[in-house]
């Protein structure tokens, strides 16, 4: 069977998702399937979280989906039932990553520093979000964590074409999660075709 740090780094990008009507999920799916993204992470940011993931799954079987901005154990309840693979939260609380735990069900907490690595691997984890990215310092901070912590993380926050491949070249990184080719006020226009248009560039981008 594929563990998901293998279908993460398979994929080698999430595109992050904050979507504001359940109806748009599948059309969204569908452009991101078709262009070489089968992948998702839908964040509890938006009322519509639930319902888009329980529509993503339904008709993309296959996809592998997460739940992103997940702050609560009740959100993660609200998660494992609509369907999601994993469970991604900006920051580190032990008190979420302990009930993901309970439920079996793979949680990717962001961290940023030494200290909070530590934490984390503390719990068990060996998978971490690097958030946010940019304004933490970036490639030349996360190979200082990679140089000592055997971690694996997923930078997400501030990663864009011109320096996505400069992450992925860290062993440890994964894959990078992006909004980028997801635009919300693209979205909100269901400009599916734009959307098509800039998963394709994100994709034809990896190395
Ligand atoms: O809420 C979460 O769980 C997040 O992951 C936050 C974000 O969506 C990233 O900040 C995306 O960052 P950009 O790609 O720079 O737009």
């Amino acid at each position: 069977m594929t563990t998901l740090n293998e279908k993460l780094q398979a994929l080698k990008v999430i595109p992050v998702i904050a979507i504001k009507d359940a109806n748009d999920a599948v059309p969204l799916g569908k452009v991101l399937v078709e262009n070489g993204m089968p992948c998702a992470e839908i964040t509890f940011r938006t009322p519509a979280a639930a319902q888009a993931i329980k529509n993503l799954r339904e008709a993309f079987p296959e996809m592998l989906i997460g739940a992103g901005t997940v702050l609560t154990s009740k959100t993660v309840d609200e998660a494992i039932d609509a369907g999601v693979d994993f469970i991604v939260s900006p920051g580190f609380n032990p008190t979420t990553v302990k009930y993901c735990q309970q439920r079996n069900m793979p949680i990717i907490p962001g961290v940023n520093s030494p200290s909070l690595v530590e934490q984390a691997m503390e719990m068990g984890l060996t998978t971490l979000k690097f958030f946010p990215a940019g304004p933490s310092g970036g490639v030349p901070m996360l190979k200082s964590l990679t140089a000592v912590y055997p971690v694996s993380f997923m930078p997400t926050g501030g990663v864009s074409p011109a320096n996505i491949n400069e992450y992925l070249d860290i062993n440890a990184v994964l894959a990078c999660g992006g909004t980028w080719m997801v635009p919300a006020d693209l979205i909100d226009n269901r400009e599916w075709d734009k959307i098509g248009q800039l998963v394709k560039e994100a994709v034809a981008a990896l190395k």
